[in-house]
């Protein structure tokens, strides 16, 4: 890790919300993944660009994973959101269950309850999610007081993310590819319908029995449905990225950074160029074991009509990843892909606890490890 966070761009720590201490990390030394850092304050100095794309096309050859420093906000945004998703969590259920998410119909803005994902036989999953979709007329939908008192803190960050941040690195995406700076920018407009969404997600913890029968998989090896996935810092360590070679490394939670994949709809796009990173969470280390663990992610989506079919980009040719098109999503939009694999994603009756490959639409399969 190269650089510390910035001052912050802008304090806004939310006023009378409970501060948020995040828990120590842990003492273990795991076996952790080497993933490059871009500073984002390089971005609008002359030739900074150009310097981080150069270094994410170097990152994203490997696993679809790295991080990002000097993004804009400060620690106390950053925990203020934590603060703000304990607080949704820690609501009676019948209070978070009258916002529950239309998963069965592919939406899932909104609540999940845990226990709709089976992760090995007999063994659901302990997660509960609250999404928030855009702050766009289209997706206003009732939330409890929690979020609409907080509003205009959330709202806020959640535009930082999107204007600031994901911006940023889609930029650097058409770079690398030697398309137009904006190519990737028109389809991810803000005001656009797309599925990007701020989550509050609260992984409980798992007793040793509990952890032993499902051989401490607490989300089974995955790939996400979007563009790229933000995950704020999260010190308890969990998360694992799987390497070209089936290996499994831990992500370590570096101060001041945010852990960025690359999810599906930018390997349809490129013609699996930027990978699509498999990515699971296990059980943290012993020293962490004991508690709930908290995360505030971003999911990025292109915008619901865009049909996720490659673009024509020298680079992919030069690279010779136009030789065998995959066509497979070819008349899919990203809308639909989001929506089918959300639907399937907590159909009990396809049962997740298989892994391997599972058909979500026309001849696409969603892959699942273990
Ligand atoms: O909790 C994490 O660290 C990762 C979550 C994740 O992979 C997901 O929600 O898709
Ligand atoms: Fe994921």
């Amino acid at each position: 890790m190269a650089a510390l966070a910035q001052p912050p761009i802008t304090a806004h720590p939310g006023h009378g919300i409970p501060t948020y201490n995040q828990v120590p990390e842990t003492s273990f030394d795991l076996d952790w993944a080497d993933l490059a850092t871009l500073d984002l304050s390089q971005f609008d100095r002359p030739g900074g660009k150009e310097k981080l794309a150069k270094q994410l096309f170097e990152a994203v050859q490997n696993v679809g994973f790295f991080y990002i420093v000097n993004f804009g906000l400060a620690q106390e945004e950053v925990d203020c959101q934590f603060s703000i998703g304990k607080q949704i969590f820690d609501l009676p259920i019948e209070e978070k269950l009258k916002y529950r998410a239309e998963l069965e119909k592919g939406g899932y803005n909104g609540y999940k309850p845990m226990g709709l994902r089976e992760i090995s036989s007999g063994v659901f999953d302990k997660t509960e999610i609250y999404n928030i979709p855009k702050f766009i007329s289209a997706f206003e939908r009732p939330q409890p007081d929690i979020v609409n008192g907080n509003r205009p803190i959330i709202e806020r960050f959640a535009r930082h993310i999107h204007d600031e941040i994901v911006c940023k690195l889609l930029t650097l995406f058409a770079i690398i590819l030697e398309l137009p700076e904006d190519y990737f920018l028109k389809v991810h407009r803000y005001d656009e319908r797309s599925d990007c969404h701020l989550r509050y997600m609260k992984y409980h913890r798992r007793s040793d029995t509990e952890n032993e029968k499902a051989a401490g998989i607490w989300s089974k090896g995955h790939t996400d449905f979007g563009s790229l996935t933000l995950l704020f810092r999260q010190p308890v360590a969990a998360l694992q990225v799987r390497t070209p070679d089936g290996e499994w490394k831990w992500v370590k939670p570096y101060p001041g950074s945010i852990t960025v994949n690359l999810a599906d709809s930018l390997h349809f796009l490129t013609n699996g160029f930027l990978k699509s990173s498999i990515h699971r969470v296990v059980a943290p280390p012993p020293d962490q074991r004991d508690v709930d663990r908290l995360g505030v992610l971003y999911f990025v989506r292109p915008e619901d009509n865009l049909e996720l079919r490659p673009v024509v980009s020298d680079v992919l040719h030069r690279l010779g990843y136009d030789q065998s098109t995959d066509n497979s999503a070819v008349g899919i939009t990203a809308g639909e892909w989001v929506k089918t694999r959300v639907a399937k994603g907590v159909d009990k009756g396809v049962v997740r606890s298989e892994i391997g490959d599972q058909p979500i639409i026309g001849d696409v399969v969603a892959k699942y490890y273990d």
